[in-house]
């Protein structure tokens, strides 16, 4: 198997990507952090392109703070349009195959049947917009790219929602948690291994998928999982989003349907409680 570049090596995907490119003893990795790899400079990433000639480029690297990129709009497009374009016109000049990660913020959410790769998309904020920019640029420069569209990600590894509720859960008694935003939580974990299976499948079934844990639940329901499953006594309420305002609006309905990953990839799906009960024994 040829050498596989990994940009945003150091954020949470990239992590989850290093554990199990570790335990399943998958050679030809090079995890690149921003400083090494930096997806908006054409120059180094020319060279990192000469020396190790990648037959697979996975580019976790994004602007992920979704309330924030509603103020810094130009560096959200940067990196998660500029930057993808940059990766993609390098993969197609050495052959590499592109692996993209994408997020159910490109749905405006106001459906209430699972999403399909063809349903229209329609962001309701700069991070949702941005992020499918960069999947537009890839299709006009190489044919050889899976984007995978997922939700929800969490793990044992930096910033996320069930880290969050442990830390917030051991402080205080009460949460008051949203529950008119439904979707499916995906360990990241879990969709490390699905990336690491299309390179080790040599996989040529590209295109764009949907890629999240199977189930559905909102974030107040994800959040009494995590407690109930620890065993923590805190309190959730449910609240409307408009009684906790944040500066974007996320989708109300964004579960996403997983058929054409599970038909044309052959991977399995673990269900969002049981991947949330492997994450919480992790954490342990
Ligand atoms: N987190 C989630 O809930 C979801 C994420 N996604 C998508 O999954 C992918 C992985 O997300 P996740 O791992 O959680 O995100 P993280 O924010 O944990 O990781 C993103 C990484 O990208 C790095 N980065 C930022 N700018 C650049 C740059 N110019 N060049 C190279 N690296 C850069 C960041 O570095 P630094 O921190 O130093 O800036 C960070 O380490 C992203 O594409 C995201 O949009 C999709 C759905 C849900
Ligand atoms: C902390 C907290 C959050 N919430 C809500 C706010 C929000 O709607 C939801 C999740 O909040 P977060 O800020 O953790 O997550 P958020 O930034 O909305 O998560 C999104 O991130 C990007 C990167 C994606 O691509 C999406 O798939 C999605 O995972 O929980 C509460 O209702 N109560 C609380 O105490």
């Amino acid at each position: 198997m040829g050498t596989t570049l990994v940009f945003g090596g150091a954020g949470q995907l990239g992590q989850c990507l290093a554990r199990v490119a570790r335990e399943k003893n998958f050679a030809g990795l090079i995890f690149l952090s921003e400083t090494e790899g930096n997806i908006l400079n054409n120059e180094s990433l020319q060279a990192l392109f000469e020396r190790h000639q990648p037959s697979h480029v996975i580019n976790c690297a994004a602007y992920t703070a979704v309330d924030k990129a509603e103020d810094e709009v130009e560096l959200a497009r940067r990196i998660n349009r500029d930057g993808v374009e940059n990766l993609a016109r390098l993969c197609a000049a050495h052959d590499a195959v592109l692996l993209q990660i994408s997020t159910d913020f490109v749905f405006a959410g106001t459906g209430n049947q699972p999403l399909t790769e063809t349903d229209a998309t329609e962001p309701l904020g700069i991070y949702g917009l941005t992020k499918l920019e960069g999947e537009q640029v890839i299709p006009p420069l190489t044919d050889k790219y899976f984007i995978l569209r997922t939700s929800w990600l969490y793990s044992e590894f930096a910033n996320n929602f069930v880290k969050t509720m442990l830390k917030l859960g051991a402080e205080r008694e009460e949460l008051r948690i949203i529950w008119d935003q439904v979707g499916t939580p995906t360990y990241a974990i879990d969709l490390a291994a699905c990336l690491l299976h299309l390179i080790e499948t040599q996989s040529q079934e590209y295109g764009l998928y949907h890629y999240s844990n199977e189930g559905l639940t909102s974030w107040y329901d994800f959040a009494t999982a995590i407690f109930e499953l620890r065993g923590l006594p805190t309190r959730t309420v449910p609240i409307r989003s408009s009684e906790y305002p944040t500066k974007a609006t996320r989708p109300a309905y964004s579960v996403m349907d997983k058929s054409k990953a599970k038909a044309r990839l052959g991977v399995a799906i673990p269900h969002w409680r049981t991947s949330l009960a492997e994450c919480l024994k992790r954490l342990n």
